[in-house]
């Protein structure tokens, strides 16, 4: 498969293959939608649950493996919850954050905007300090690290209260956490951005970006209140606004960026197979879309391997590859210098350009 390999030649003879054959070039690209609970591999949770003395309902990996066959999003989203009772300790959130930046570099990940979800922790009795100070004290040497800008993203949990969520936003400003931006997320169907107008209005005014989980299992209209009553300035997922041609229309017109997650919305059943996913047809309406990969220890991928299953798939040229890849960049909150720097590098390889 020719996936992120736009320099290779194609070989006319084995000979050729063998003298032709160009290293596959992976494109740097920006992550805009990653769970940092999201990325807890099965050896990890079984890690820290040794390292926590934590009993775990599992009798080993295999067992819990058999866990991720997802029925829709409620369901992942039990699991998801259940397994962060191993994150413990400053040391925990730290441990995970730096096992997701070594393998996101390696999938081509240059600039990552992580989401995590302080409300799914103090609800287990793990206060702010450790969540956000464990994540933050890995994001903050990232670039020097592992070559990845970071910024991080605090997610309110739309299945609890609006109330719920304030205080919380209270507590991240009052200890003057290092959040860029705030997101929303968990179970949508039911649980409207209009609940969330207030919450919006306060973090929009302490200086956050806005960005919302709609139109993942959710309707369209959903996504028109996130940018109606909400203001926010992307949309993670956003696959049902192809249900609504107006609000496509709308949504190219304004260059509203949509996080895409597709090996997600195949294991969350949002679409049936990859074959069906919206993805294309996205592209060709001229929408800002990335590509992203929602909780790759659970949906079987991260970047990479999303680009991978979706080259095998549906044929995308190399154009589409890489106005994938700057779509992500221009659609990220990094700085204007870091955004220069990244398309620079995305420029400055042989895959066309967007
Ligand atoms: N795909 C998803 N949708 C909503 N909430 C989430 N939390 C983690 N992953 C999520
Ligand atoms: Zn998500």
């Amino acid at each position: 498969m020719d996936n992120f390999a736009g320099g290779t030649a194609v070989p006319e003879t084995e000979l050729d293959a063998a003298e032709l054959e160009v290293p596959a070039r992976i494109l740097p690209v920006a992550e805009l939608h990653l769970h940092i609970e999201g990325t807890l591999q099965p050896e990890l949770i079984f890690a820290l649950a040794e390292r926590n003395g934590i009993a775990l309902p599992y009798a080993g990996l295999d067992e819990l493996r058999e866990r991720y066959e997802f029925t829709d999003l409620q369901s992942f989203l039990d699991l998801y919850y259940a397994n962060m009772a191993v994150l413990q300790t400053e040391q925990d959130f730290a441990d995970m954050t730096r096992a997701y930046l070594e393998r996101a570099a390696a999938a081509g990940v240059r600039h990552a905007e992580i989401m995590m979800d302080p409300q799914a922790h103090l609800s287990r009795g793990i206060p702010l300090s450790t969540c956000v100070n464990g994540v933050a004290s890995v994001l903050a040497t990232s670039q020097e690290e592992f070559g990845i800008s970071t910024l991080l993203i605090a997610a309110f949990l739309r299945d609890l209260s609006e109330e719920s969520a304030l205080e919380v936003l209270d507590g991240l400003l009052a200890m003057n956490a290092p959040i860029a931006a705030i997101g929303l997320d968990s179970a949508e169907v039911g649980n409207p951005p209009s609940k969330f107008e207030r919450l919006y209005a306060k973090a929009r005014e302490a200086g956050l970006r806005l960005t919302a989980h709609a139109g993942e299992e959710g309707p369209a209209s959903y996504i028109i209140e996130a940018l109606d009553i909400l203001g926010v300035e992307r949309i993670d997922h956003g696959i049902r606004c192809m249900d609504d041609p107006d609000l496509v229309e709308r949504l190219v017109d304004a260059r509203i960026p949509l996080t895409v997650c597709p090996l997600s919305n195949v294991r969350l059943r949002a679409v049936d197979t990859l074959a069906d996913h919206p993805l294309p047809a996205m592209l060709a309406a001229g929408l800002n879309v990335s590509v992203n990969s929602d909780d790759p220890a659970y949906f079987g991928g991260y970047v990479d391997d999303n680009f991978a299953q979706l080259g095998a798939v549906f044929e995308l040229s190399d154009f589409d590859k890489a106005r994938l890849a700057a779509n992500s960049i221009h659609s990220s909150f990094a700085s204007e210098e870091r955004k220069a720097e990244l398309l620079d590098e995305l420029n400055g390889g042989d895959v066309a350009h967007a």
